[in-house]
């Protein structure tokens, strides 16, 4: 598991690593600016291509003065050093540096307070004026500064932070930051990289390793950590010998309506193809053909109207309940019956989750460690609206801490909130999965790992892992545009086993 760090702790992190390893800022400065230049030189390999780059006159300035002479040092031949002076103090490691690139022969242009940019014709710029140090929105000369670069049609490398985007706290709706093409920065990512606000800012990222104590960075016993494949590989374990179906569980999918079926069939396609060793699925008796031809293998418990179906409680290890139901008076009370009757934590999705959102007393009867996998409409229909995804996490955070449940929130990288008030990011999954269905796939997948005897947490953090990267391994080596749900069901059982080998 990766901690993400705020900015406060990164500077906190920093200073630890300067005092005890013991190693001097500058020479700290010295490797963040080689780790950079080894990956600028893997994507950027042509010494003759023109490169910018603009440094401010903190340390994200000072890197940018050591990328610029490491880069001449390999033969990088037409570089062009910009430094906007537009704070009235350098940093320590900023003015050492300058002295060290004014020893060489790269130009470089200094650029006042209100002055005019000279045109730019360099096609890669390099962003190094402000990063980690952001303090405030841009405004001023740096605004100016930032607009002008975006309106280039260059190619832009920020280190470690683009320029005006805050490295975690809200980000609001105008601001103005660099728009980066790739951002290599030092350590870890960012928590804001992580937010679809990023979206607009930063197309990728690579972390790059700079040494910084991990030991002093695990023990700040941050709440946001990222999911690292080690991490589910110690979770999953394969099947035993002399183990049979009894072993791996029996789970219920509650779920489907006449003209919602494949929510059902998907929802019970990811539970058995996970593993679990007995699946029935509860669904209207207008959807049993269907399902006895979809997957012969799940057994039905069906449903007619508004009875109630008869469920033998003690039979199930684990129940999940929503996709497809509808938000009828019929499902609210199917809802209201299998909360008050189960006793063990649910899975709820989809229409679950828009039900508990319209009736608040059925969370009373919620069971803790319960799960809930809302998207962002449906969070934002549970808990209220929210403005930005910061402010979203947070609620996510104290919801699960205040009712003691599990609250997947469902994006590029999936955030799991614990009642411990960790918020995990997942690491995997691509663009391809953004398809009705994806998450009916999670919801059984999830549930199928309860009945197998995971416990809540590991399986949200191994469900949404191994979900994600069923996709990666069919979308990404294929280029595929898009990955359909049912496919994605049967991936499972290879990319379960590729993390148990
Ligand atoms: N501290 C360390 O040991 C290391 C720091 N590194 C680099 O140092 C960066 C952080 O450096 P600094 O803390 O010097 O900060 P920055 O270089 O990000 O910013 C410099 C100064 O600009 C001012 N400022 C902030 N927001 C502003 C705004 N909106 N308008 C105008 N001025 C503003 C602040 O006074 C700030 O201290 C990191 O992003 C990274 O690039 C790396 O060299 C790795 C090691
Ligand atoms: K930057």
């Amino acid at each position: 598991m990766l901690p993400l760090l705020t900015s406060a702790q990164i500077r906190e992190a920093d200073a630890f690593t300067i005092a005890s390893e013991p190693v001097a800022s500058i020479d700290l400065m010295e490797r963040a600016a080689r780790a950079f230049v080894g990956w600028f030189i893997n994507h950027f390999p042509d010494r003759n291509e023109e490169v910018s780059i603009y440094c401010g006159m903190g340390n994200n300035g000072g890197d940018g003065l050591a990328i610029a002479r490491m880069l001449h040092e390999h033969g990088y031949s037409h570089l062009k050093l910009i430094i906007a002076r537009y704070n009235d103090k350098s940093s320590a490691d900023f003015i050492i540096n300058l002295q060290r690139i004014q020893a060489t022969a790269v130009p470089v242009v200094q650029l006042n307070k209100g002055e005019d940019f000279s045109p730019e014709s360099s096609t890669i710029i390099i962003d190094a004026l402000l990063g980690s140090g952001l303090n405030k929105a841009l405004d001023g000369d740096f605004k100016r500064l930032v607009e002008h670069l975006n309106n280039l049609s260059s190619t832009v490398v920020a280190v470690d932070i683009p320029t005006g985007f805050f490295a975690d706290g809200e980000i609001h709706q105008n601001t103005v930051a660099i728009r980066a093409e790739l951002v290599i920065t030092f350590q870890q990512a960012k928590i804001n990289f992580l937010l679809p606000e990023a979206a607009e800012f930063i197309r990728c990222w690579q972390a790059v390793n700079i040494g910084i104590s991990e030991s002093f960075t695990r023990s700040l016993n941050s709440p946001y950590q990222f999911i690292e494949e080690q991490d589910i590989k110690r979770v999953v374990k394969p099947r035993g010998r002399f183990s049979n179906k009894g072993t791996y569980g029996h789970s219920l999918i509650i779920a489907g309506a006449a003209k919602t079926m494949g929510a059902a069939l998907l929802c019970a396609a990811g539970c058995v193809y996970a593993g679990s060793g007995l699946t029935t699925a509860c669904i209207p008796l207008s959807g049993l053909t269907a399902l006895n031809s979809y997957l012969p293998e799940i057994m039905a418990l069906t449903r007619d109207g508004d009875i109630l179906p008869d469920i033998d409680w003690a039979r199930y290890k684990a129940i999940a309940i929503g996709p497809g139901l509808g938000t009828g008076a019929d499902a609210c009370e199917l809802l209201a019956f299998v909360l008050s009757n189960f006793g063990k934590p649910l899975v709820i999705d989809a229409d679950g989750i828009n039900l508990l959102a319209n009736r608040y007393e059925l969370w009373e009867s919620l069971t803790e460690g319960s799960i809930l996998t809302p998207h962002m409409k449906e969070f934002d229909r549970l808990f209220g609206d929210h403005h930005n995804w910061w402010a979203r996490l947070q609620t996510a955070r104290q919801q699960a801490i205040k009712r003691k449940i599990y609250i997947v929130l469902k994006n590029d990288y999936t955030i799991t909130a614990t009642p411990q008030g960790k918020l995990y990011f997942n690491s995997t999954g691509n663009a391809a999965m953004a398809t009705g269905g994806m998450g009916d796939v999670l919801t059984g997948l999830l549930t199928s790992l309860i009945a197998q005897g995971y416990t809540a947490e590991e399986a949200c953090l191994a469900g949404i892992y191994i979900h994600g990267k069923a996709g990666d391994e069919l979308a990404l080596p294929n280029r595929m545009n898009v990955v359909l749900p049912g496919r994605l069901a049967q991936q499972l059982p290879l990319t379960m086993a590729k993390l148990m080998a």
